[in-house]
């Protein structure tokens, strides 16, 4: 890792920093107090020239939802810092920041609380049927009393098999078993030792082997990091090894999901339903089918989307900026040292 040099004399030496997608108001003021700022989002056609041109001359870059692939980087000769603004780093060409020991850094642990509600309300939303039933509300179709027809399914005491049980999906396991009453079954890709990291669960959640697993759930919940061991991992082979009316829930990245393949389960079995948070592409392209299946909840990549975990996310991006521009060690750097 190359961090930036302290300087010699003890006074602080103003970067370039290319903010690529809006901050608050209080973090973009930490920024300017001490570096030459630029506010460019390549998103929008008339920034892109801004952008091109603050990218050429940045030490430091911070945002999100935009891909800072190889050709980015290339662009970028003085870059010394990336700091993302989400904790997921699929939008980086992670080998290329390695080669030229650009630091990267992102915003795990302040959201995943938040996250894990989502993936909750996303649970209950498929389960008990909750657009639907309040859509039917809304157009006046409630003339009388739902019948069997309608009825949802229960969540308490039901068993939730976990893709994924790093620190979102261990919140999402509190919520199931401490909550809800419900055993928890989790595929990582290593066991996770409860007794030092999640005490609580300890007899709660167990780490069952991913045939077991997708075999004895009600609800299967991917919270994965797009990678390339995950990328179209939960395909039709996955899915044909679900229990019969499962509920699938996707909050990690919807590129480990083969969207076909879910499609598929869903019409011919053995899926339920599914609540979707995040899809391959975003936004969701209108011809998905996925956007207007009758037993798909389909969400806009809602899961941080809160006032507060917003700016914490951008308050912890700010900081990680700041340390490594001034060359020191960032509070969340990606990998972490004990990767
Ligand atoms: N929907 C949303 O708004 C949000 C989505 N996310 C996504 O959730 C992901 C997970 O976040 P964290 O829990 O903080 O990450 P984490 O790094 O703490 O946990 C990742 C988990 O996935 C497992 N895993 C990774 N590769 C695997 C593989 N090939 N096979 C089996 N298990 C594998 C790991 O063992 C670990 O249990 C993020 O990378 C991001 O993509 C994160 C925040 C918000
Ligand atoms: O942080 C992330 O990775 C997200 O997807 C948005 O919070």
């Amino acid at each position: 890792m190359s961090l930036a040099p302290p300087s010699t004399d003890g006074s602080a030496v103003r970067k370039q920093v290319l903010v690529f997608r809006e901050l608050p108001p209080d973090q973009l003021a930490r920024l300017t107090a001490v570096h030459d700022v630029t506010v460019a989002n390549p998103r929008k056609p008339d920034e892109r020239a801004l952008f091109d041109a603050a990218l050429a001359q940045a030490h430091g870059l911070i945002g999100s939802s935009f891909p800072i692939d190889a050709a980015v980087l290339a662009r970028a000769p003085r870059l010394q810092v990336v700091s993302s603004i989400s904790v997921g780093v699929d939008n980086y060409a992670l080998d290329a920041l390695q080669a030229r020991g650009i630091v990267l850094c992102h915003t795990p642990g302040v959201l995943d609380e938040t996250v894990a509600d989502s993936v909750f309300a996303l649970l209950m939303a498929t389960s008990r049927r909750l657009v639907e039933l309040s859509q039917l509300v809304r157009e006046g179709r409630w003339t009388h009393n739902i019948g069997e027809d309608l009825f949802g399914s229960d969540v308490h005491g039901k068993t939730l098999g976990l893709l994924g049980f790093g620190r979102i999906g261990q919140a999402v396991a509190r919520r199931a078993a401490l909550g809800f009453g419900m055993p928890v079954m989790y595929h990582a890709r290593r066991p996770v030792d409860l007794a030092t990291q999640a005490p609580e669960l300890q007899g709660k959640a167990i780490h069952a082997p991913l045939p077991v697993l997708l075999a004895q759930a009600d609800f299967v919940v991917a919270m994965l990091p797009l990678s390339d061991s995950t990328r179209g991992m939960v395909n039709a082979d996955l899915f044909a090894a679900m229990k019969p009316g499962a509920i699938f829930i996707n909050g990690g990245r919807g590129a480990t999901v083969v969207e076909q393949d879910l499609l598929h389960a869903l019409d011919h079995g053995p899926l339920r339903a599914a609540g979707l948070d995040v899809f391959a592409t975003e936004p969701l392209p209108l011809a998905s089918p996925l956007r207007t299946h009758p037993r798909v909840t389909p969400l806009p990549h809602i899961g941080s989307a809160t006032h507060d975990t917003r700016h914490a996310m951008a308050a912890l991006a700010t900081t990680n900026l700041l340390q490594a521009l001034a060359g020191e060690r960032p509070a969340a750097v990606y990998p972490p040292a004990h990767a």
